[in-house]
């Protein structure tokens, strides 16, 4: 007897692949406006099926008629999230590491900061936490982070934590804005990053919504130090983990900071 149906491989990975797709995409829109814009229009598409199914002739062509235009519709209300996804796709670590030409032509350069920096890193924070200096610093992973860093100020500086103080201290022409590290060094200061436009706790203000948003589209991590509170907290993957020890933030960045095996 003919099987009713046949299931191909080819049908399996098409299903995995939509998988994985509706999944980035609902991580990708999770807390925003747009979550609810598209739960919003599926319930449309759902009652439109009813509505055909049960041959309501007037209903059926308006909504028809909506649904017509809706893809068009779609386009023009998601142009910014259709961007940011293909940006997404394009820079997410996990596609670059894959797709990596420095693997591909072993040219690998290792750890983005180096355990002897990443204690300078650290050290620097703290001191900053303790004087209750705000601060923000972007560590550049595979993503370039070019768009960030133009539009502050160029140094290529070694890290140093005399260096870093110096950035942040209250007043100066630089304090104001990110720090951007890639390469084991301080490529920029006074950076201007794109803020999360999701739902956080209303405690947390611009500095901290900068850490965050600069993390969502980027496999950057970012260290903030609170100029109210004097907490330190990191970004990453657009989870700020917040007021974590000196210990604990070491342990994360060495673990983070590591090579992709
Ligand atoms: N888009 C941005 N990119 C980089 N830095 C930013 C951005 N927006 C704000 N900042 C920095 O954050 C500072 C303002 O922080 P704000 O007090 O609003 O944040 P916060 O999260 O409450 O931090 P804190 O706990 O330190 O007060 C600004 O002076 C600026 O240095």
């Amino acid at each position: 007897m003919q099987a009713f149906i046949t299931i191909r491989f080819l049908d399996i990975l098409d299903i995995l692949l939509v998988a994985v797709l509706l999944y980035q995409l609902y991580r990708f829109i999770k807390g925003t406006v747009a979550f609810n814009i598209v739960i919003g229009l599926f319930s449309l598409y759902l009652l439109w099926l009813v509505v055909r199914a049960l041959n309501m002739q007037l209903l059926g062509s308006i909504m028809g008629q909506f649904i017509g235009v809706g893809v068009l519709a779609l386009i023009i209300v998601f142009h910014p999230e259709i961007r940011k996804f293909l940006v997404f796709i394009g820079t997410n670590y996990n596609v670059n590491r894959v797709l990596s030409l420095d693997k591909l032509f072993g040219t690998n350069k290792g750890k983005a900061v180096g355990s002897e920096q990443v204690e300078i890193l650290v050290d620097a924070c703290f001191s900053l936490s303790k004087s209750k200096t705000g601060a923000l610093i972007v560590i550049a992973r595979n993503s370039e982070l070019l768009e960030q860093i133009n539009t502050g100020e160029i140094l290529n500086a070694q890290i140093s934590s005399s260096l870093l103080r110096t950035i942040f201290f209250k007043n100066t022409p630089l304090h104001d804005g990110a720090v951007i590290i890639k390469d084991n060094i301080i490529v920029a200061a006074g950076c201007i990053l794109p803020l999360t436009q999701r739902d956080v706790d209303k405690a947390l203000g611009l500095r901290h919504r900068a850490a965050i948003g600069i993390t969502e589209n980027t496999d950057a991590l970012t260290i903030v130090v609170s100029e109210e509170r004097g907490s330190v907290s990191l970004a990453i993957d657009g989870e700020l983990k917040r007021r974590i020890s000196k210990e604990v933030l070491i342990e994360l960045l060495e673990e983070d900071l590591s090579p992709p095996a």
